[in-house]
């Protein structure tokens, strides 16, 4: 433990401050040393030239020999050829348009004079980045509120449903970048049919973001709903905040998407930096390596002290863990790589698991997000010369302290207020703190077969449910699971075929199932 003194001096040797942005980057409470920096030295050498030739169009997603262009989108000349930087500048004024023309209401719906709410339709880096964003920086009045449908749950789509009080002045985006992501064409589907019950023309309402050409931007054209707007193969679902996928719903509702673009592109200039102590990002990395040995040996808590960035955790949940979470490196060696994130918000998770963090098992490091402005407006005093502000400040750099006495690691990154240039200003710095670390690492960041696996086994269940029914069909007795999974051609699944039966069951499709449930293999099951 170091003393006040030597910790005050550390604590300036590593600040790091971009005067812009009002940003600060302090990692002097990681415990590494000069000898540990020295060591990653050429690794960050590396890491540079990657992320050079990353913005240059090299074919940094080898894995799906894709190139990696989300700095592109807020410096479109950085793009590797005029035809791409005309996509995303042509792309970026639709978008502007059409926001202006359904603010005006020269854009509105058939019945009414003005569209009043959304509807975004979409999943992982398609409902995540709008939601965080929505939630930091959404006007306390927004011309038009907006409801997220981020999940296949025929009860979470019916809770959205129940709290839009007028479907006719509802925008329905459907955003989703290869536009055969099944759960946000179920919950399109549920939509549509939503619409269809109340006499209202979906295509009238209906906006995509999607892939050109995908199988949601031919039913949008064929459709001809509102709008389509482009998403690029070259811009990944987790990277995806700064294109049409973050921008439509956030210029709808009066966020300045300009000053987020502004930001993440005053930020991706400083942590273009090739210089370790001068490029935040890279900071982040060897803050990151450090407390993980570079094999993610323990946990990120983001912890911001600001209710606004609330969702900043689970944003950041996708960008690092579906990034990072990888099976092997470039050079096919298994490795099992991740950092796992986690955390809600201070101080109110000092009231929930920060316990154990200052006196329990020690495998993780903080990440304190300080926002240094309290509200816009003065503050009433909760004692003489104390407002709840210094609470909340005093409850960060106090928690900050506790852990630091207990050696605990923390990182804290101060920013003066949450705002579109510093929102667009965090996204960009962890984007680039990811693929930095993610060299370092030697993995590929920007991929993410694991995801796959899910998919493909999602559709193995729904081809054994059809199977199965047809066995009933067919023999139109009672049978025993066992029967079933045998006459299924399935009976190695024999336990998914009895989860598929009881949740037909429950939801009364036809199914029953009769005897001891607490013993699923003496039940009988028959056509109801
Ligand atoms: O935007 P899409 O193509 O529907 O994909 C949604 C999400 O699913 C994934 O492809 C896999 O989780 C994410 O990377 C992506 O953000």
């Amino acid at each position: 433990m170091m003393d006040a003194k030597a910790l005050w001096q550390r604590y300036q040797d590593w600040l790091y401050y971009h005067e812009g942005l009002g940003l600060y980057l302090d990692i002097s409470r990681m415990r590494f040393d000069d000898s540990f920096v020295e060591s990653l030295q050429s690794k960050f050498d590396k890491a540079f030239a990657d992320m050079a030739a990353l913005e240059k169009g090299a074919i940094a997603n080898p894995d799906e020999n894709r190139m990696v262009g989300h700095y592109w989108l807020r410096n479109p000349d950085l793009a590797p050829s005029p035809e791409l930087t005309q996509e995303i500048v042509q792309t970026l004024e639709q978008i502007e348009a059409f926001a202006d023309q359904v603010h005006t209401g020269a854009v509105h719906p058939p019945k009414e004079s003005r569209f009043t709410d959304i509807i975004s339709i979409g999943i992982g880096g398609s409902a995540l980045g709008p939601q965080f964003v929505a939630e930091a920086l959404s006007p306390d009045s927004p011309p038009l509120n907006i409801h997220f449908i981020d999940n296949t749950d025929p009860r979470g789509i019916d809770r959205v449903l129940s709290q839009i009080n007028n479907l006719a002045s509802t925008l329905v985006l459907v955003i989703s970048k290869s536009g055969g992501t099944p759960e946000p064409r179920n919950g399109m589907i549920e939509v549509k049919k939503a619409y269809a019950a109340k006499n209202l023309d979906f295509s009238k309402y209906a906006v995509a973001v999607t892939g050109p050409d995908s199988n949601l931007d031919k039913v949008a054209k064929s459709e001809g709903w509102l709008a389509r707007f482009s998403m690029y193969d070259w811009v990944g679902g987790r990277t995806s905040e700064m294109s049409a996928v973050g921008l439509v719903p956030a210029a709808l509702q009066g966020i300045d998407i300009r000053a987020m673009l502004e930001g993440a592109k005053e930020m991706d200039d400083a942590t273009r930096v090739a210089d370790l102590k001068n490029n935040p990002a890279a900071l982040l990395a060897l803050a990151w390596y450090y407390s993980g040995k570079g094999k993610g040996g323990k946990d990120m808590v983001v912890l911001p002290y600001k209710d606004s960035l609330l969702l900043f955790s689970r944003y950041l949940q996708q960008l690092v863990m579906e990034s990072l979470g990888k099976e092997k490196d470039l050079d096919g060696k298994i490795v099992y790589q991740g950092i796992a994130v986690y955390g809600n918000k201070g101080s109110t998770d000092q009231h929930a698991y920060v316990q154990q963090l200052r006196e329990g098992v020690p495998n993780f490091f903080a990440t304190l997000i300080e926002v240094l402005e309290d509200r816009q407006r003065k503050s009433p005093e909760i004692d003489p010369g104390v407002t709840s502000g210094d609470y909340l400040c005093g409850f960060l750099l106090g928690t900050r302290q506790a852990l630091y006495e207990n050696n605990r690691d923390s990182i804290t990154v101060t920013i003066h207020q949450v705002n579109p240039r510093t929102v667009g200003a965090l996204i960009a710095l962890y984007e680039r703190a990811v693929g930095l670390y993610a060299s370092l690492v030697n993995i590929n960041a920007y991929h993410q077969p694991g995801v796959e696996a899910g998919k493909k086994a999602a559709a193995v269940i729904l081809d054994l449910q059809q199977k199965v029914m047809t066995v009933l069909q067919t023999e139109r007795k009672a049978l025993s699971i066992s029967e079933i999974a045998d006459k299924a051609g399935a009976s190695e699944q024999i336990e998914a075929i009895y989860k598929i039966l009881r949740h037909l069951h429950t939801n009364n499709r036809g199914v029953v199932l009769t005897g001891d449930l607490a013993k699923p293999g003496s039940l009988t099951v028959s056509l109801s």
